[in-house]
């Protein structure tokens, strides 16, 4: 049956690869709709590159925070932009077919998907800092067949143990502190902390999971265990946000130094991809042991679509993690597994409701 339907596949793969199949598909009115939607979606893969780099330049030159209180012309705003009217007006009209600027009467405007995109906290200097990456992979092949020495190891220092001084700590704080607001609602809308007493984030960062989390389980009291540089930029956030008396800073890194006790719940956001396996399994088996019997490790990060690619988790969150060579991006089961492995059960996976921002996948230790 496996067999037939492959060989039946091929055909149609054969079939649709040709010319005038195409053109005569495209007339057909049963598929005439479908045939013009892939075409359109291969044009999309065609452009993605082009399509990123206008963006950029459109970050870049904050045409969207230019544009969101008034309608300009191309010309009007030429000047600001530093270049001649008719390529700024080729840049505008790029941006309103991404839907980022509305375009009437000749006058361009921020549109509200512009507006948004601007205000989510951290998406714009995760675009500028794309350059890096996009130079990581101008040879594809190379990069593929892991030939590039790649720039975005060496823009994430802190990821190889810590030999980032303050600059890269603060470099770090900046890209991720920002996202990170985003990520724990997300997270902290898929879990219960109900029956938290101890709450331990591994790989806190500066403390900006704790502190939502502090807001929605009041009686819980706080850890946050990272890297030195970045555990002293937590202990500074944290007690500005006043929650000193309640979060215990640990510095420290979980590949050398024992984790600190007491916590009976550990999360680790957007921590695991930044590791191989073999630290991965580590890291968990610490975990699994510091626990109580009931404990549970919350383990929260953009994951891969696992047998169902998916564009943010198979394309951007793979691709990126290669990049950075030190980690990988895994499926919701690949993490399970893990789990599993170290010793958890009741592990659940809850199906993300925005996969492109992360996946939460929660366990316990057996009672
Ligand atoms: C991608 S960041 C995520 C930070 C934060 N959880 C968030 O979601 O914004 C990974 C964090 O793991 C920390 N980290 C990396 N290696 C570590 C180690 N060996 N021990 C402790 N923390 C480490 C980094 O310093 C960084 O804060």
């Amino acid at each position: 049956m496996a067999d037939r339907d492959a060989g039946l596949k091929g055909r149609l793969n054969r079939l649709a690869g040709r010319p005038g199949f195409q053109r005569l598909a495209a007339r057909l009115p049963f598929v005439r709709g479908h045939v013009r939607r892939e075409g359109e979606a291969i044009f999309d893969l065609v452009a993605g590159f082009v399509q990123s780099q206008a963006l950029a330049a459109l970050v870049e030159l904050r045409v969207l925070h230019l544009l969101r209180d008034g309608a300009e012309t191309a010309s009007a705003l030429a000047p600001r932009l530093g270049m001649e009217a008719g390529r700024a007006e080729i840049l505008l009209r790029a941006g309103v077919a991404m839907g980022l600027l509305d375009l009437r009467g000749g006058r361009y405007r921020t549109s509200l998907r512009g507006a948004a995109l601007i205000g989510v906290p951290g998406l714009e200097a995760m675009i500028s800092h794309h350059e890096v990456l996009y130079r990581d992979l101008a040879d594809p092949v190379a990069f593929f067949r892991g030939e590039t020495k790649t720039e975005l190891a060496g823009f994430w220092p802190y990821v190889l143990g810590g030999e980032g001084g303050a600059t890269e700590a603060a470099r770090y704080s900046a890209l991720m502190a920002e996202s990170q607001a985003m990520v724990a609602e997300e997270t902290l809308d898929a879990v219960s902390l109900r029956g938290v007493g101890r709450l331990m984030d591994v790989g806190g960062g500066t403390g900006v999971f704790l502190e939502h989390a502090a807001r929605r389980a009041r009686g819980m009291t706080l850890a946050l265990f990272d890297l030195p540089a970045v555990a002293e930029a937590a202990r500074v956030r944290l007690a500005a946000a006043g929650l000193g008396e309640r979060a215990a800073i640990h510095p420290g890194s979980f590949r050398d130094d024992p984790l600190p006790a007491g916590a009976d719940a550990i999360s680790l956001v957007r921590v695991l991809y930044d590791h191989d396996d073999a630290t991965v399994a580590a890291l968990l088996a610490k975990v699994r042991a510091l626990l109580p019997p009931g404990g549970r490790v919350i383990v929260s990060e953009p994951m891969t679509g696992g047998p169902r690619p998916n564009v943010s988790g198979d394309i951007y969150f793979a691709i990126y993690c290669l990049a950075m060579r030190t980690g990988r991006a895994r499926s919701a089961g690949e993490v399970a597994a893990f789990l599993e492995r170290a010793g958890f059960d009741q592990i659940t996976a809850h199906k993300p409701r925005r996969a492109f921002v992360t996946t939460v996948v929660e366990a316990r230790v057996p009672q």
